[in-house]
């Protein structure tokens, strides 16, 4: 049985390993690494997997490591790593943002097979998206198995090139926080209204939901759903005459553009 180690515990790393386990892999063969103990022993307690302080020896435990620091200590971890224990055999899996496979091997001082994932946190929920690159070392057995774990916690996209990995960050990796953007936004303003917070909430997440639902459930155009709920001269032309007229789809293509930039940047800091 495949078994893998989680360095980090934090949100990302948490997500996938929910997800996994929701999915029914078994917590046996999860291995959480992280320094500090309380998001290490909560996220074990949690989801039943193993936990230890040493990244060495989550290593030492796994065929698959998964890289889930900050882009910026992504180099140091794997520094330690490689010059503390073996890592022959071993198949890393890089989530971090900004982090290209030639500076990872470089860090691990090897040319060990490197697969960057852009998963989001809806993984937690069997939701995802992931976008996956592969560096040349990766076999095709290992490509599999990393398709069949994130495919367990949400969608995969397979990128033709590694500049793919930025792309897909703009559209799905760093997309959720637009969305929960427009709900807080949506939620402040029926507080304004007059609801109460929680119904405020119940409100926005059930249209967001059902209007997802109806993107999934529909073959038609998104542009269409649009125009079916909008009324000539209602309500809905007002609104969405306010936000067209506000820039938002210029805006969001700008958002979108910026965090591609900023990926591209990280990589070179
Ligand atoms: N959050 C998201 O939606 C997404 C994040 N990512 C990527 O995932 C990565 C992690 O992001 P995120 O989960 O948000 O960040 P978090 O800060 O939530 O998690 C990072 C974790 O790494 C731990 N950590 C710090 N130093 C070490 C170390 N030396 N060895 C092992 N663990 C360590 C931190 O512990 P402590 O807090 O105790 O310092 C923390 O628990 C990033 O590279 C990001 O680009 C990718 C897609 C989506
Ligand atoms: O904000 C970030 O940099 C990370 C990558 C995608 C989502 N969170």
């Amino acid at each position: 049985m495949t078994k893998l180690a989680f360095i980090g515990a934090g949100n990302m790393n948490g997500a996938i390993i929910s997800g996994l386990v929701n999915k029914g892999f078994s917590p046996k063969n999860i291995i959480v690494a992280n320094p500090s103990a309380p998001k290490r022993e909560a996220l074990s307690q949690q989801c039943s997997v193993l936990n230890t302080h040493s990244n060495i020896e989550a290593v030492d435990f796994a065929d698959y490591i998964i890289l889930g620091v900050k882009p910026y200590l992504i180099a140091q971890v794997c520094a330690d790593i490689s010059s503390n224990t073996s890592i022959a055999n071993k198949c890393f899996v890089s989530v971090a943002a900004g982090c290209t496979i030639e500076q990872i091997q470089q860090a691990l001082n090897s040319k060990q097979p490197v697969i960057r994932v852009m998963p989001n946190t809806p993984s937690q929920l069997g939701f995802g998206v992931s976008g996956l690159f592969a560096s040349d070392e990766v076999n095709d057995e290992q490509k599999q198995q990393t398709s069949e774990l994130m495919e367990s916690v949400g969608i995969i996209k397979w990128l033709n090139s590694e500049a793919g990995i930025d792309h897909i960050t703009a559209v799905s990796g760093s997309a959720p926080a637009y969305f929960f953007l427009f709900m807080e936004a949506m939620q402040n303003k029926a507080i304004e209204y007059g609801f109460t917070e929680q119904e405020s909430r119940a409100l926005v997440q059930q249209t967001a939901l059902g209007a997802a639902q109806m993107v999934i459930n529909n073959d038609m155009p998104i542009s269409q759903l649009r125009q079916n709920v909008t009324s000539k001269g209602g309500t809905t032309q007002a609104a969405l005459t306010t936000l067209i007229e506000g820039g938002l789809e210029q805006l969001v293509t700008d958002a979108m553009d910026s965090a591609v930039k900023r990926a591209q940047e990280m990589a070179k800091e």
